[in-house]
């Protein structure tokens, strides 16, 4: 696999549609849309073409064919696009001519690898165009966008050239320490360092509300049997996604379903009631619904109000946690759960679930909601930034100029990885292994 080969893949969805987009690029692109559509289309001009295979001769659709010349295309090599009726055979058919004139099938990710290592984006655009493909709600796909469009490339390559700033005046306050040059170098690169670490750190300390918002938010409800825990999932999803019974321990498995509040994706657990179980497959289940509390983002527990509150549920109660009291239908709700104000709900009524939903919603936007400022979004931003972060404190802390300079190269190569500039060849395969074919 070279840079120079000549690739194609299918751009849109497979199967059948009214269009299907065949996208090539490299070298050769030019000279196989001439031997199959004839002159080159004005560039960036949608054009009609009657599209044939050179071998047979034969007419093999009917398309509209983009001509992309290099550099101003997405992978910023020669390129084309064939719009062609939607069917399979169609598809194939062109695709196997494209081969048989010399251009092979795209790897995953290979048109945006390409575009990177032609300087059209740096990763974490190329991160953001996956995502934006992959984004099932509002708020993803805003997110997405703004990652795609340079937000944090233009965050992190701002660090990566303040530090080589930083580094130079360091490198040549060793260099030339004897020389009149002016003596508080090393200070100023030691003072920056400190600066651009506390702006590090800040980026770093958003809550993980951008890797949240790209994964999903988990949220659990727990509460002991019979406390009404499936029957307020179902009435938040307005279906039956659980069995609801009057027998307690009825839940078993943790039951998911997602939903989207304020555009971010949600997913809603319901599981096995808390008690001290005897059934062994209880037990299990409720083994499962403490992992699964463990792992949440957001518990709510459910207490009845016929009942007085649980300490296995009660254990799960914290300051600022989600508390219902339901079942406000056969008693009032109790002025405070484990110290926290309890939401008085019903099930069966459907008092209170109007508020819940909104409680709800307040939790996902604090959680995961689109921020002001660009926020990191994988755990890989995550790990080189604190990397970066780590280095610029030992760059404050160091003695010697030769140490301080070690420390500085370390962060901004930290940094480097973060966006592609320095030493990648290690990530790209993460990053574009998460494409599909095509884009
Ligand atoms: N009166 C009244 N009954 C309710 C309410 N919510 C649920 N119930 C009843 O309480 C019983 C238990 O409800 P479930 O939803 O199965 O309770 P659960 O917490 O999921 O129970 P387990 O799965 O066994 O842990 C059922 O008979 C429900 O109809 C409510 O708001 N008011
Ligand atoms: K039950
Ligand atoms: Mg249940």
């Amino acid at each position: 696999m070279t840079a120079t080969d000549t690739i194609f893949a299918l751009a849109s969805g497979a199967g059948r549609g009214a269009i299907a987009i065949l996208r090539m690029s490299g070298r050769d692109s030019g000279s196989i849309l001439t031997r199959i559509a004839g002159r080159l289309p004005a560039p960036r001009v949608a054009s009609l073409r009657r599209l044939r295979d050179p071998a047979a001769g034969e007419a093999l659709d009917e398309a509209l064919v983009l001509w992309m010349p290099a550099p101003r295309s997405y992978t910023g090599e020669d390129s084309a696009e064939l719009h062609l009726h939607g069917g399979p055979a169609v598809v194939a058919a062109v695709g196997a001519t494209l081969a048989a004139l010399g251009a092979r099938p795209a790897e995953p990710g290979e048109f945006t690898r390409r575009a990177f290592l032609n300087g059209r984006m740096d990763l974490t655009a190329a991160e953001g165009i996956a995502d934006l493909i992959a984004a099932e709600t509002e708020a993803q796909r805003r997110q997405a966008l703004r990652q795609a469009d340079g937000a944090l490339a233009q965050v992190y390559g701002g660090w990566a050239e303040r530090l080589t700033r930083l580094l130079a005046h360091q490198e040549a306050a060793i260099e030339f320490a004897d020389d009149d040059l002016p003596t508080d170098l090393g200070d100023r690169a030691r003072e920056g360092a400190g600066a651009l670490r506390a702006e590090i750190d800040a980026h770093l300390a958003d809550g993980g509300r951008g890797e949240r918002l790209r994964e999903g938010v988990l949220v659990a409800i727990l509460g002991a049997p019979n406390a009404g825990k499936s029957s307020l999932l179902n009435a938040l999803v307005g279906r039956d996604a659980a069995i609801v019974s009057a027998r307690a321990g009825t839940t078993r498995d943790v039951v998911e379903v997602r939903l989207e509040l304020a555009g971010v994706p949600v997913t809603l657990s319901d599981t096995a009631g808390l008690r001290e179980a005897a059934d062994e497959i209880e037990q299990e289940g409720i083994r499962r619904a403490h992992r699964r509390a463990e792992e949440a983002d957001l518990v709510i527990t459910v207490f009845a109000t016929d009942k007085a509150p649980d300490a296995e549920t009660l254990a799960w109660v914290k300051p600022g946690a989600l508390v219902l009291a339901n079942k406000s239908d056969l008693e009032s709700a109790p002025a405070e759960i484990g110290g926290v104000l309890p939401l008085a709900v019903s099930a069966r009524t459907g008092a209170g679930l109007e508020e819940l939903r909104l409680r709800l919603q307040a939790e996902t936007v604090r959680l995961a909601g689109v921020a002001e400022a660009p926020v990191l979004t994988r755990p890989r931003h995550r790990a080189a930034l604190t990397e970066a972060s780590a280095w610029l404190r030992e760059a404050e802390a160091a003695a010697l100029p030769e140490l301080v300079s070690e420390a500085l190269r370390a962060a901004l190569r930290a940094i480097g990885r973060l966006t592609g500039r320095v030493g990648v060849e290690d990530v790209l395969d993460i990053v574009f292994g998460e494409f599909c074919i095509g884009k």
